[in-house]
């Protein structure tokens, strides 16, 4: 990698009493580009996300964020409400957790809370009559829109999330997350639970975060695909530890990120190696 990193972890470790789940690790995820982090299954990636994303108090090593002003921050001092809010770090998580009963609309709206608030000055006043909120509204309404439109789901503004499709309701929770305008986005797994077209859209709609907007992408996901399809770097963990990285072609070439696939899950190494077949 050699442009202008956004994020740089440096000897990142977390231990869960005995249990060391990522050891010293170190890596950067460069400025509008697409970085994952693969691995197989237990290597640590998710409590990687949870250290930079402030779910987790890291037992050592720092997690540098570099705002396009050069503003730092340092994340590992951070708590989740904070890295969200200061340093615009947006997530999605493995499981949904969209609100299932409020609409996609509404759900893209509730992403934008923080906002509306400050409008309103905090007050009850503010909510009622004050024009700056009348206006951030309108904004808010108007971003809500854009992102229902960018991913598809403009003629399901009004549906309760919760009676959408599954992959709608995955693009929808990516949605929520570019609603709060971050400058880095991180995904857990966004194509877990889709169908061959519904990961295809996923690809598109990732690829045209990256293009159109440059929003900085970090992704965990199992299905290679995707991975080898849209990812500009790789990083390859495997119990906690860092054991390759590069592009998606010297990853799937490397003979350490094929020993640790095949060490685990069969299914998995040979779509590794299949990718780029
Ligand atoms: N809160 C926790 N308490 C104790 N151990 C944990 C905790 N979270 C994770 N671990 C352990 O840390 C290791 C790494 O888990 P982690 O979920 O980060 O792996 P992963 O690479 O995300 O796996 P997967 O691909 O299956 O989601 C595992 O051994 C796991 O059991």
């Amino acid at each position: 990698m050699s442009g202008e990193s956004i994020l740089k972890v440096d000897k990142l470790t977390m231990r869960f009493g005995g249990i060391v789940a990522v050891h010293e690790l170190s890596f950067a995820a460069e400025r509008r580009k697409i970085t994952a982090l693969i691995g197989p299954n237990g290597a640590g990636k998710t409590t990687v996300f949870n250290c930079i994303t402030g779910f987790y108090k890291p037992s050592g090593g720092t997690i540098r964020l570099t705002h396009d002003d050069g503003r730092q921050i340092a994340l590992e001092r951070l708590n989740d409400f904070r890295i969200a809010k200061q340093a615009k770090v947006a997530r999605t998580f493995q499981n949904i957790r969209l609100f299932p009963g409020m609409t996609a609309l509404e759900n893209l709206m509730v992403a934008q809370h923080n906002a509306l608030m400050r409008a309103s000055g905090f007050t009850f006043l503010g909510l009622i009559g004050v024009p700056t909120y009348r206006s951030a509204e309108a904004s808010a309404i108007a971003l809500a829109t854009e992102w229902l439109r960018r991913v598809n789901l403009l003629d399901r503004a009004d549906d309760a999330a919760g009676n959408l499709a599954y992959g709608d309701q995955r693009r929808l929770e990516i949605a929520r997350a570019m609603c709060t305008e971050p400058a880095l986005l991180c995904l857990d797994e966004p194509a877990a639970g889709l169908n061959a077209r519904e990961s295809a859209a996923l690809s598109e709609l990732l690829l045209s975060i990256r293009n159109e907007l440059g929003t900085s992408i970090l992704l965990i996901e199992h299905d290679m695909s995707v991975v080898m399809e849209i990812s500009d770097h790789i990083v390859v963990m495997d119990h906690g530890m860092k054991i390759a990285q590069g592009s998606p072609r010297e990853v799937r070439d490397d003979p350490k990120v094929i020993a640790a696939y095949l060490g685990t899950d069969e299914e998995e190494a040979i779509a590794v190696m299949e990718s780029g077949s």
